[in-house]
């Protein structure tokens, strides 16, 4: 089918190469000029597990094509697919300004009928918004069908969910644009769950919620671990056998981030309040989440009792592994009120130095070219994202690098007893027990 991508960032990009991957003709627009001139010189601008080879193919099959002219997208798509961002205003609730404008501009072109679809995350009624916004600019007469497709990816196994996806929801109310969208979906043979307009979009903000309150759940006992000296991991374990509650998402550490929890919870909580039923309960997850980062702080002051002028290594700046997106990171805050206090920060990612480079604070911080460069002559090793390379680390040589040997390993990623042997003090989250043995 011929489909077209609205928003060829992190979601349009991905979903863009996975549907043409999947046989489907896909033309990806964005308005970035810079963004549409690296994507056809052959750049792709995020690090993605698979994505460049999976762009690189489709491109040379000519399934795949780049554009900033949404005339050009409307004009190919039988499928218009919205892939724009929806970022947080001041109070919580989303900016809807980009999908906004995107309909009018959808509607400027629109000539026969296309199925348009909202993959950007909204609230609930977004839909019908976007619908009375298109048959408000388009020509009177020209056909078209809104549908909701909110996407589960996760960042760092895209393509994979992608391709191999739990579940397909769709949203909508039209036989024909809901044919159309089953028609997308057949090559991917995953589990589709066909809905209203309204109940897709709730999903969405649903299930990010659910998620981030499985983990701030985990981090509020981690803090009742650490104080009853108790092991998080073996709770998460034990808990986590059960079924019914499974023991993903259950990792305590410093926190959700990224580009989507923290504004996603905050938009749940915001749309909530517009429709007259707080969900307080979202209000707590959201203060256990910033309660952790302080509390780690909390306790590298302890150690250490004043942070100004001391050397503290980094380790991870991405939200989280296998990504170089440092958008919302708890890494990326960590540092920055580690330097607000006077710390001496030297930091190191594997994939995210190059976006790094770019943090409003990053003259102030050395920027390492490995992680024993960063842990040179340091105080205090921090870990904030739990890249796989800094759990095989050669230790010795870790020691030898470091100025005094502790450890804050805010991911939980090492093995106590490891670099006890080694001798280093450690001290992770939510995990009592060891703490006290140490
Ligand atoms: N990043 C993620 O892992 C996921 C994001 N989402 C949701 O998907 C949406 C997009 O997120 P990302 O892809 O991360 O954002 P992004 O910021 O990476 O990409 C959005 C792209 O849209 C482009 N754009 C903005 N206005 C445009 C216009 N009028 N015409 C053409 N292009 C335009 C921007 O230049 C940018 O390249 C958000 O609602 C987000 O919540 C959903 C699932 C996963
Ligand atoms: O709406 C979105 O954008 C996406 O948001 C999340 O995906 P993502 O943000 O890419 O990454 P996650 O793996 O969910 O991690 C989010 C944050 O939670 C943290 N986390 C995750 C799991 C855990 O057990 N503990 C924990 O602290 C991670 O470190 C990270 O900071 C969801 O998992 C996706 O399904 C969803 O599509």
């Amino acid at each position: 089918m011929k489909l077209t991508i609205i928003g060829s960032g992190y979601v349009g990009l991905t979903t863009g190469a996975c549907f043409a991957e999947a046989g489907h003709h896909v033309v990806c627009v964005d308005n970035d000029e810079a963004k549409v001139a690296s994507l056809l010189a052959g750049e792709i601008p995020i690090f993605e597990p698979g994505l460049e080879a999976l762009v690189k193919k489709n491109v040379s099959a000519k399934r795949l094509r780049f554009t900033s002219s949404t005339e050009e997208g409307v004009d190919h798509g039988e499928v218009l697919f919205i892939a724009v961002p929806t970022p947080p205003q001041a109070d919580g609730s989303v900016d809807l300004s980009f999908m906004e404008k995107v309909a009018r501009e959808i509607a400027q072109y629109l000539t026969s009928y296309r199925v348009i679809v909202d993959k950007s995350t909204v609230p609930v009624k977004t839909g019908e918004r976007v619908a009375h916004t298109i048959r408000r600019h388009a020509k009177p007469g020209v056909e078209f069908d809104v549908v909701s497709n909110p996407e589960f990816l996760r960042e760092g196994s895209a393509v994979a969910d992608l391709m191999k996806p739990d579940r397909i929801v769709i949203g909508g109310n039209s036989d024909r644009a809901l044919a159309l969208m089953q028609k997308i979906y057949e090559p991917f043979m995953a589990p589709v769950l066909v809905t209203d307009i309204n109940s897709a979009e709730l999903i969405k903000h649903a299930a990010n919620s659910f998620l981030a309150l499985k983990i701030s759940y985990i981090n509020a006992l981690a803090e009742i671990c650490e104080i009853s000296g108790a092991d998080v991991l073996k709770v998460a374990e034990g808990i986590g056998a059960d079924k019914r509650i499974g023991r993903s998402f259950l990792n305590a550490g410093l926190g959700y981030g990224g580009s989507c929890f923290p504004k996603d919870i905050a938009a749940f909580i915001a749309i909530s309040e517009q429709l007259g039923l707080p969900f307080n309960l979202l209000k707590e997850v959201q203060s256990i989440n910033n309660r952790q980062i302080d509390r780690f702080l909390d306790a590298i002051r302890e150690a250490l009792w004043v942070l100004k002028d001391k050397k503290i290594a980094v380790w991870g700046l991405s939200f989280k592994p296998n990504t170089d997106d440092v958008r919302c990171s708890v890494a990326v805050t960590l540092v920055e009120r580690l330097v607000a206090e006077g710390a001496l920060v030297s930091a190191y990612d594997p994939k995210a130095m190059e976006k790094a480079r770019e943090l409003p604070f990053a003259s102030k911080i050395q920027l390492s070219a490995s992680a024993l460069e960063a842990a040179q002559g340091a105080e205090v090793l921090v870990i904030a994202t739990e890249w796989p390379e800094f759990a095989s680390v050669d230790l010795a040589a870790l020691r030898e690098a470091m100025h005094t040997p502790l450890i804050f390993d805010g991911r939980n990623l090492l093995d106590p007893a490891a670099v006890r042997d080694f001798g280093f003090q450690y001290r992770g989250i939510g995990r009592g027990v060891v703490a006290e043995r140490g």
